[in-house]
């Protein structure tokens, strides 16, 4: 399998520092260099060609809001799909709530928007169950990078046994010239948690939880030789929707709003990862960028290869802002990316800068990070960041989180090392 990500090759032009953006900017910029196109693997899926659409164009919203009601929506269900629209002007599939998808499947709401498609919830007919329906742009390297997601996914549900943490697919087809890929549906992603509470941090006992699943995940996919490649918040889903508010006795004197005094914590911790379409062949030598920003690995950055190790970075990432609340590298440039690691957990090793390619040297100077502050700031992991949120197993993350977010990605824990640390040997997080 060539896992090899269509659109990273383009990004060291297309990563450049944004001057207005958002809290936690998140998605990695979009490309509109292409027209749509048909992939010639998309003859054999598991399911297959529903389309009887025909054609009238609509205007800029994706999602149309026409009125459904009555004899529209009865005549829909009945013969199929909605008649031919145009797709809008980045090749996203322009729908209708409440109308079919194809026969099989009714579009009941939007819950997703990704750089390749839209993520659609909608009601299988055939299994009576909710299904989440990623349509994927009509453009030629979304739909090539649909095709990787759809050979990883399969590979992967081949060998789950019911404990893989990852998505599983249910179905895949090309309909209208968007791949759609039908997973089981899930709940809010832990960024949505975040978000909601805030961005304070969660317990502790339930960061062990999630840290726990997360690396069985990427164990899994490890063995089977898939980098993941793009591990963050987002795409990591709690199972059930459902969720407790408590009482969060740490909020600010100055807050006095009520969702400032409680905090949302989700009713089991039961997670999965989706969103395969940058997963890699661990096997091969890769060096374009890969990663949303701040979960990326220095070996990323630096332009020196990267493989297996450039997930467990992001775990690593991952684990602090659960622990804080807060991204641990809040930047949108390289060199001040580069420099808050060194802030964090210490100069860069010499034969790392040595080696960096000819996109990255300009961030060294003499053997040395070129940055004003390089010498100065050392803090410390512990003292700076998790220590006054985590409490009694201070010393035990602390230790996992030096050993995850090595800069030598060959001396990085491996998923399987990083399981087996002291840190998970505790109590598990109760259900409330
Ligand atoms: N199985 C699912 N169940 C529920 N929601 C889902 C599911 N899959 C995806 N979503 C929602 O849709 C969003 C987009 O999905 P996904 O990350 O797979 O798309 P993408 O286009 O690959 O995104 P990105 O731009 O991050 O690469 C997710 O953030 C999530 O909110």
């Amino acid at each position: 399998m060539g896992f090899v990500h269509p659109l990273m090759e383009t990004d060291y032009v297309a990563e450049f520092p944004h001057n207005h953006m958002d809290r936690r900017p998140r998605k990695r910029p979009r490309f509109a260099w292409d027209f749509p196109q048909a992939h010639p693997k998309a003859q054999s899926g598991l399911y297959f060609g529903q389309d009887v659409g025909n054609g009238t164009s609509m205007g800029p919203s994706r999602v149309l809001l026409t009125d459904h009601s009555g004899l529209y929506l009865k005549g829909l269900a009945q013969k199929g799909s909605p008649p031919w629209r145009d797709d809008d002007k980045d090749g996203h599939y322009m729908f209708a709530l409440g109308e079919n998808l194809t026969p099989r499947y009714k579009i009941h709401r939007k819950i997703g928007e990704g750089t390749f498609g839209q993520v659609l919830e909608c009601w299988d007919r055939e299994t009576r169950e909710m299904v989440a329906v990623k349509v994927v742009r009509s453009i030629k390297k979304y739909r090539e990078a649909a095709m990787s997601e759809i050979d990883a996914l399969q590979l992967l549900g081949k060998y789950d046994r019911n404990g893989s943490r990852c998505v599983q697919i249910r179905n895949w087809f090309d309909y209208r010239n968007h791949i759609c890929i039908v997973f089981e549906m899930l709940g809010p992603s832990i960024y949505d948690f975040l978000r909601k509470n805030s961005y304070r941090p969660f317990p502790v006992d339930l960061v062990r939880e999630l840290g726990r699943q997360l690396l069985e995940c990427v164990a899994f996919m490890h063995d089977l030789r898939l980098v993941h490649t793009d591990l963050k918040p987002e795409n990591i889903l709690f199972v059930s929707p459902d969720y407790v508010k408590i009482p969060d006795y740490k909020v600010p004197v100055h807050s006095f709003s009520e969702a400032a005094c409680y905090k949302r914590l989700p009713k089991s911790s039961a997670i999965k990862v989706i969103d395969f379409g940058s997963t890699a062949d661990g096997h091969k030598h890769h060096n374009y960028i890969v990663s949303t920003r701040h979960y990326r690995a220095p070996e990323v950055i630096l332009g020196l290869g990267w493989s297996y190790s450039c997930d467990i970075w992001s775990v690593g990432c991952i684990l602090v802002e659960l622990c804080t609340g807060e991204a641990l590298f809040q930047t949108h440039d390289n060199l001040e990316h580069l420099a808050m690691m060194e802030r964090v957990l210490g100069p860069l090793p010499q034969q790392m800068l040595k080696r960096v390619d000819r996109h990255a040297e300009k961030y060294v100077r003499r053997g040395r990070l070129d940055w004003p502050d390089n010498a100065t700031s050392r803090d410390s992991i512990k003292a700076n960041l998790v220590m006054q949120h985590v409490d009694h197993s201070a010393g035990d993350i602390i230790d996992l989180l030096q050993g995850l977010l090595r800069y030598d990605p060959s001396t990085r824990l491996t998923a399987h090392s990083a399981l087996g640390h002291p840190f998970f040997s505790r109590d598990l997080y109760r259900r409330l």
